[in-house]
C-alpha cells in the first residue's frame, strides 16, 4: 500500500492528548442543498473557466482588511475574489444568557433570534473562504472540511501571514502535512503570498533530507524561518532534538488533518502540538472528516469555527466527468494506450496501488511513445520532488503516482485522472478524482474495475457521494472534460 509506504518511519504509539474543554458558542455551518451545480460552472457562461465557483460575491479579498502587501500578492495571484459556490446553513449552540428576568429573557431571546436569523442569511451566501478568513485572521481556532480544490490553503496562508510579527531566529507558524511534496507546495504558496514581505522567512522540512541541513538553518538567527512547513516525522525529531524551539509558536496548522490523525502520524502531531505553548491558534483542513475525527481534532482546539459538510453528496464535484470501465487486469496497458491516443488531456494522472507497478508502468508508457515521469515513496527524495516540480510546471504531461499525489496536490492543468488500480477506500477515490477538476474547472475521472472488489469500492464510492459513475461510452465530447 502506497501510504503504508509514506509512513514507513511512523510508530504505533499513540498516546492521548491533554484535553481541551470545548466551552461557550459553537458555530457549525454545513453545506446546504442547491448551489453546486451552477456554481462549479455548468451553464454555458460559468464552465469554462477557473475561478467558475466564483458567482454573486457579498465579500471581496478587500473586505478582510489584510495588510496592503499580502492584498497586492493577492492580486498578482490572480485571486479575484474568495472562493464562492457552496452554500451554508448554520446550527448554534447558542451562548449562555444571564436570565434574570421574564424581561430580560424575552429580550434577550428575541436578541437571539434576530441575531441568529442575520448570521443565518449572511452564511448562506457565503463560501469556505468568505467565511473561514475574517475568523482565522483574528486568531480563532478553525476546523474546515470543504471539498477538494476550494482554497482552503489560501485560507491558512492568508491567516498566518496576516497574524505574523516576525522575530528574527523564532519560529511562529507551523504548518504539518501528511508528504513532503504537499509540504513543499505549501512551502511555495506561503512564498507566493509573502512575496511583498521580504522579512518573512518560510522553510520546508521533511524525511529524506539530511537532518543536518534543517538544523543548520534553524540554529543561525539570520536563516532562521519564520514559518516552518514539513511532514509529522521530520517535525517531531527537531522538535524532540531541540533544533527547532516551539516556545514562541503561535499557530499550529494541519493540513489533511483525517489522513494525519487516522494514522500512526498521530503520535507526532501530540508530540508536536504539546511541546507548542497552549495559547496558540490551531487550525485544521480537509475534504473528508467522519464525525468521529471532528471530536478527535476539537480535542486541539478551544472554541473553533466548525465548517462541515453533513451531507457527504455534497463533496461531489460536479465539474468532474466520472466513468469506469470494465476489464481484466492483463488488458489495463493496451486500454490506457488507446484513451491516452483518444482523449484530449492538458495533463493526466495515472493512480496505481504499489511503487513498483508505478514503475513499471511508466516504462510500458514510455516505451509506447508517451513521456511520462512517476512518484512513489520509494524514489530518492531528490528525485521525488523534481519529478513533481516538472509536473507542476507543465514540463511533463503524464504522471503516474501512487497515492503520495492523491491528497492535497494542486497541479492546474490536470484535467484527466485515471485509477489504473482501484483506490482502497471511498475517501481516497475522492481525493484522487479531485486532483482534476480544480477550483470550478472542468475534469474526467477513469476507473478500471476488474474484480469483484473493485466493483464493491466504486459501488460503495457511489453510495457515499451520491455520484453516478457510469460505463465510459464510445465517445465522449471534449468539451465536457477540457477547459480551453
Ligand atoms: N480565491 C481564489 N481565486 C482563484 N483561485 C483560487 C482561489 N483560492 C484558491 N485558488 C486556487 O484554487 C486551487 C485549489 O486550491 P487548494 O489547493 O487550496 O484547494 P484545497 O481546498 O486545499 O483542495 P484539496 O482538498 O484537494 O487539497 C489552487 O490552484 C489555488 O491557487
Amino acid at each position: 500500500m502506497s501510504h503504508h509506504e509514506e509512513l514507513i518511519d511512523y510508530e504505533e504509539a499513540v498516546p492521548s492528548i491533554d484535553e481541551q474543554v470545548d466551552t461557550s458558542t459553537t458555530v457549525q455551518a454545513a453545506q446546504a442543498d442547491g448551489v453546486d451545480s451552477a456554481a462549479a460552472g455548468e451553464g454555458e457562461n460559468g464552465a469554462d473557466k477557473k475561478g467558475s465557483y466564483v458567482g454573486v460575491h457579498s465579500t471581496g479579498f478587500s473586505d478582510f482588511l489584510l495588510k496592503p502587501e499580502l492584498s497586492r500578492a493577492i492580486v498578482d495571484c490572480g485571486f479575484e475574489h474568495p472562493s464562492e459556490g457552496t452554500k451554508y446553513s448554520l446550527s448554534t449552540q447558542s451562548p449562555s444568557l444571564d436570565k434574570t428576568s421574564h424581561i430580560e429573557e424575552s429580550n434577550n431571546e428575541r436578541w437571539m433570534k434576530d441575531t441568529r436569523s442575520r448570521q443565518q442569511q449572511k452564511l448562506q451566501r457565503l463560501s469556505v473562504q468568505q467565511q473561514c478568513i475574517p475568523q482565522a485572521i483574528i486568531g480563532n481556532d478553525v476546523i474546515c472540511q470543504a471539498k477538494s480544490g476550494l482554497g482552503k490553503t489560501a485560507v491558512f496562508v492568508l491567516a498566518t501571514l496576516q497574524q505574523i510579527e516576525p522575530v528574527d531566529g523564532e519560529v511562529s507558524v507551523v504548518v504539518v502535512c501528511h508528504t513532503r511534496e504537499l509540504a513543499f507546495q505549501i512551502r511555495n504558496e506561503y512564498q507566493r503570498f509573502s512575496k511583498y514581505m521580504p522579512k518573512i522567512r518560510t522553510e520546508v522540512f521533511y524525511g529524506g533530507v539530511p537532518e543536518r541541513e534543517n538544523k543548520e538553518l534553524l540554529n543561525n538567527k539570520e536563516k532562521c524561518p519564520h514559518i516552518v512547513v514539513g511532514t509529522p516525522g521530520r517535525l517531531s525529531y527537531l522538535v524532540n532534538n531541540k533544533a527547532l524551539n516551539p516556545d514562541h509558536v503561535k499557530h499550529f496548522v494541519l493540513d489533511e488533518c483525517d489522513k494525519m490523525l487516522e494514522t500512526d502520524m498521530r503520535a507526532d502531531i501530540q508530540e508536536i502540538f504539546r511541546k507548542i505553548p497552549q495559547h496558540k491558534q490551531v487550525m485544521m483542513f480537509t475534504a473528508t472528516l467522519s464525525k468521529e475525527m471532528r471530536s478527535l481534532c476539537k480535542k486541539f482546539m478551544k472554541n473553533p469555527l466548525e465548517i462541515y459538510v453533513d451531507d457527504e453528496g455534497k463533496l461531489t464535484l460536479h465539474g468532474l466527468l466520472q466513468h469506469y470501465v470494465s476489464l481484466k487486469d492483463e488488458q489495463k496497458n493496451r486500454k490506457l494506450n488507446d484513451l491516452l491516443d483518444t482523449l484530449e488531456f492538458n495533463q493526466v494522472v495515472i493512480f496505481v496501488k504499489s511503487a513498483q507497478r508505478a514503475n513499471m508502468l511508466q516504462k510500458i508508457l514510455t516505451a509506447c511513445n508517451f513521456p511520462s515521469i512517476c512518484i512513489h515513496a520509494r524514489m530518492p527524495q531528490e528525485q521525488r520532488i523534481s519529478n513533481y516540480k516538472e509536473f507542476k510546471d507543465n514540463k511533463q504531461r503524464i504522471m503516474v503516482a501512487t497515492d503520495v499525489f492523491g491528497r492535497g496536490i494542486d497541479v492546474e492543468r490536470v484535467n484527466i485522472v485515471i485509477n489504473y488500480d482501484i483506490p482502497d477506500s471511498p475517501d481516497s477515490y475522492l481525493h484522487r478524482v479531485g486532483r482534476a477538476g480544480r477550483f470550478g474547472t472542468k475534469g474526467l475521472a477513469i476507473t478500471f474495475v476488474s474484480t469483484e472488489e473493485d466493483k464493491n469500492t466504486l459501488e460503495s464510492v457511489q453510495a457515499r457521494f451520491e455520484v453516478e459513475i457510469t460505463e465510459l461510452p464510445d465517445q465522449i465530447n471534449v468539451d465536457a472534460y477540457k477547459t480551453f
